[in-house]
């Protein structure tokens, strides 16, 4: 394309994304839909960064919201200001509009953030575990579902709802081969409280079974987990399966052997327990947490300023470029959350911090951290960054907040993606500070 036919091209875009724009403010269900199936992209954003489903939540135009929202777009996108449509219907009394707007957005009715990897929609009937023939019966059963990982830990996945992806499962007879060469199995939970009801299982197949796994699904592929875009991409509760599963697989990988004595191990309580097999080990008297996965907890703060105008957002030097996020460190032995966040706010950044907010949580199965993330109320400013542990650090207005979580800061700096609670924190600061 010469670069005037490409001019010509853009400006024809940019109009009809402002006929767009119209259309959503003004409420044209049918002309909101042609356009959608032309050039026009459905997340497109003003030089204020709004979108269509934000128009159409200032002027209460619902049916545009449905439409909108079946196109798959994002309902948690904040314009410049800080504000998602939510915040515009609910400002503007459109209560039907703010109703059906809370029901697709990532915001629980506790106004709580509810972050990827923890919406596991199981019920985990810990009680039946211990049970191993009510758990080889239930294998069996053919409403039963296996979801399936490599031997390096990689999950079966197709195209799930939207643009997500899902894991592809395969019943007990499709896995028959590999499960007669008993590999590890995790009983993942019910699907109800009812004990009849429709049991997930977790499998790593031996190696070589690849193949013979994809076969039952054509479009089945087993995901990479380096880059994590796949795992990142799940329907959300599918990400809660995937959290609960790859944490405890590779739990059972890493810790094969006794810690106590050092013996062999069997696999007990549908894969939640490691045994000893030594009978004379004291892992068999009293409680021993050594025979069971391991979580580690580790603390995500959003530091606040003393007059909760800025707050403090740093990057370590395996950051993509221009990428800040919040301080994290992980909880040592005998600690409090709250400590925990101020010792390792002052290591990193040299800022002291008072109050401490808990916030929301996160399963972070890399292979098995729970992330807390709290809100931290500093009470200095000076900031002098550990250079072992951070590239930079430093105070962020919320202006220029909201310009990075709307992707428009003029130097181009971003923040982690949706999917990672340190955005949610700062989505959840910058909401509640919006000057509407
Ligand atoms: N979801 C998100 O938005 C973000 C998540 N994170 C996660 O937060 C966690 C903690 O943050 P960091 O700054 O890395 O912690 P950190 O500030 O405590 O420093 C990391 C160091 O802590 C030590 N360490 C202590 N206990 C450990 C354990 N159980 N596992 C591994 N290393 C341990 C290691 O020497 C490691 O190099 C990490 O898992 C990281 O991936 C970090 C930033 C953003
Ligand atoms: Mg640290
Ligand atoms: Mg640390
Ligand atoms: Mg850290
Ligand atoms: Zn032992």
């Amino acid at each position: 394309m010469t670069s005037t036919a490409a001019e010509k091209a853009n400006n024809m875009t940019q109009q009809l994304t402002d006929r767009f724009f119209d259309s959503a403010a003004t409420g044209n269900v049918q002309e909101i839909k042609s356009l959608m199936g032309g050039a026009v992209e459905v997340n497109s954003k003003n030089e204020r960064g709004w979108t269509a489903l934000m128009f159409a939540a200032r002027n209460g135009q619902l049916p545009v919201m449905e439409v909108l929202i079946e196109k798959g777009c994002d309902v948690n996108i904040m314009n410049a200001s800080g504000q998602t449509a939510l915040d515009i219907a609910s400002f503007w009394n459109h209560t039907d509009c703010a109703t059906f707007l809370q029901k697709h957005s990532t915001q629980s009715p506790y106004d709580q953030a509810v972050n990827y990897y923890s919406q596991n929609p199981l019920y985990r009937a810990s009680d039946l575990r211990k049970d191993s023939a009510w758990l080889e019966a239930a294998m069996k059963k053919e409403a039963t579902k296996f979801i399936v990982f490599s031997k390096d830990f990689r999950p079966l996945l197709m195209a799930g709802e939207g643009k997500k992806l899902k894991f592809a499962t395969l019943t007990y007879s499709q896995l028959a081969h590999c499960l007669a060469k008993k590999p590890e199995v995790v009983f993942l939970g019910l699907e109800t409280w009812d004990p009849h009801s429709s049991a997930w299982f977790a499998v790593k197949i031996p190696e070589g079974d690849e193949d013979a796994c994809k076969e039952h699904h054509s479009e089945g592929y087993f995901a990479e987990l380096f880059p994590r875009r796949d795992v990142m991409m799940m329907e959300d509760t599918q990400a809660g399966l995937f959290a609960e599963a790859h944490s405890v697989l590779v739990w059972l990988d890493r810790y094969r052997f006794c810690p106590t004595c050092g013996s062999s191990t069997t696999i007990a309580e549908g894969g939640y327990k490691r045994v000893c097999n030594d009978k004379e080990c004291r892992s068999h008297n009293g409680v021993h947490n050594t025979c069971y996965p391991r979580v580690d907890p580790s603390l995500i703060m959003l530091v606040v300023s003393p007059d909760n105008k800025r707050c403090l957002l740093g990057r370590q030097k395996r950051f993509p470029p221009k990428m800040y996020s919040c301080l994290a460190g992980f909880m040592e032995p005998g600690e409090c959350i709250e400590d925990t966040c101020r010792r390792e706010v002052q290591e990193e950044s040299g800022v002291k911090v008072g109050r401490v907010d808990y916030h929301s949580s996160q399963p972070w199965p890399f292979p098995a951290t729970l992330m807390l993330g709290c809100i931290a109320h500093a009470r200095t400013e000076d900031v002098k960054i550990d250079p072992e542990e951070l590239e930079d650090a430093r105070w962020f207005t919320r202006a220029e907040v909201a310009q990075m979580l709307a992707g428009q800061h003029p130097d181009g700096l971003f923040l982690p993606p949706p999917q990672a609670i340190a955005r949610q924190l700062v989505m959840s600061w910058v909401t509640r500070t919006a000057n509407l």
